[in-house]
């Protein structure tokens, strides 16, 4: 009988039913499914646009006649055996809701190898031998190295930073950007009655996009990013350049973790003799109710994800790269942030 098994799951993988054909077939004859539960789980920072992968998960798998398992609070959530059932009920208003249902967490306990092992184990107790992990660069670390202890893993990028080189968006940054530029548009309006300058930090850990992307939207006329710093002489003289121009109010868009930002707006005070004021958006980026675009893009890279999973893929990460779905190896996605020179370029014609 066992052999019959084998010999049936080799049949389908190799007539390509394997999914839900393959499970229809199986569970016809009574016979186990080839991947019966999918775990998810959210890890790092909570992004826009997570719920709405969570929800496409759950219905991909229904759909597909598969179950999935909620991990809570991301890895360490998993090390704590925070599991429960997401039925398709459970999921169906939350795409538009930012944060996560699954809540999140960054986890030390996990970053050593005893950690990750113990995850394995607790995974296979609950008989979930495939799992999506949503996060960022840290979170696709951690999803690889799972893949190498053998669990089946698709990492699906949610970060509000963008700062993942093998995809063009990670979810969670076009809304974040717009909640940027909503802000940005309404501290020029006090800037322009005051003819004030404003700094304004923006959130990205070490990748400038946020900043970028603002300021190609005319969110900011001055930007400083990790990917290409200015230091304080240079935002004066450019400051002083438009100041001569006439423009009297600007924005400094400045990415986070970049400068001591008391100590850059008395620089420029002093030096310009003008007045300033800093204005740091924080966590207000990190909330709201995702975009379409984000929502669009978590349910494309959800149902991809369940998929790839059917099709016998492991430690692979969904990205999209010129406007389409696609899927790479875990292994050779961290090679850092991606180069935005061509959007520098934009910008320089932008603002001349
Ligand atoms: N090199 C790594 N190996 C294993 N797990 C990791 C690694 N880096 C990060 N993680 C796990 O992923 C979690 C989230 O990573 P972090 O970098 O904080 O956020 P994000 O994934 O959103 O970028 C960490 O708290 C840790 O549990
Ligand atoms: O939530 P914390 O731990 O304060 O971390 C703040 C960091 O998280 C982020 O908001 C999101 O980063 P990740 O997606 O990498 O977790 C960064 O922009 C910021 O630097
Ligand atoms: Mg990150």
């Amino acid at each position: 009988m066992l052999l019959n098994i084998l010999t049936l799951k080799t049949t389908i993988k190799a007539l390509d039913l394997y999914g839900e054909k393959g499970n229809k077939i199986l569970n016809c004859l009574g016979v186990a499914l080839v991947m019966t539960k999918i775990g998810v789980l959210t890890s790092g920072g909570d992004a826009p646009g997570m719920n709405a992968v969570i929800r496409a998960v759950v219905k991909a798998a229904s759909h597909y006649h598969l179950e999935v398992m909620g991990i809570q609070c991301g890895f360490q959530g998993l090390l704590e055996g925070k599991i429960h059932r997401l039925t398709p009920l459970e999921v169906e208003d939350i795409a538009d809701r930012g944060g996560t249902i699954l809540k999140t967490s960054r986890s030390m306990e996990f970053m050593e190898e005893i950690g990750r092992k113990k995850a394995v184990e607790i995974l296979k107790n609950q008989g979930i031998n495939s799992l999506i992990v949503i996060g960022g660069g840290g979170s696709l670390k951690g999803a690889e190295k799972l893949h190498e202890l053998g669990i089946k893993v698709v990492g699906i990028p949610g970060t509000i930073d963008n700062d993942l080189a093998f995809t063009d968006y990670s979810i969670g940054f076009d809304t974040t950007l717009n909640t940027v530029l909503e802000c940005i548009g309404k501290i020029k309006d006090t800037d322009f009655s005051h003819d004030k300058t404003t700094i304004v930090e923006v959130m990205g850990r070490y990748c400038g996009d946020l900043a970028l992307y603002s300021a190609l939207a005319g969110g900011g006329e001055i930007i400083s990013t990790p990917e290409k710093p200015l230091d304080v002489n240079t935002i004066c003289s450019k400051l002083r350049l438009r100041m001569s121009n006439g423009k009297k109010d600007n924005i400094v868009i400045v990415t986070e973790r970049m400068y001591e930002l008391q100590d850059l707006q008395r620089y420029i005070e002093e030096k310009l003799n003008i007045s300033v004021r800093t204005t740091v958006l924080g966590f207000i980026q990190r909330g709201g109710n995702p975009s379409a675009f984000d929502r669009v893009l978590a349910s494309n890279m959800g149902v991809t994800a369940v998929e790839l999973l059917m099709n016998g893929y492991s430690g692979q990460a969904v990205g999209i790269k010129e406007n389409k779905i696609i899927h790479k190896e875990l292994g050779n996605i961290n090679a850092g942030i991606a180069d935005k020179q061509d959007k520098y370029r934009l910008l320089e014609k932008l603002l001349s």
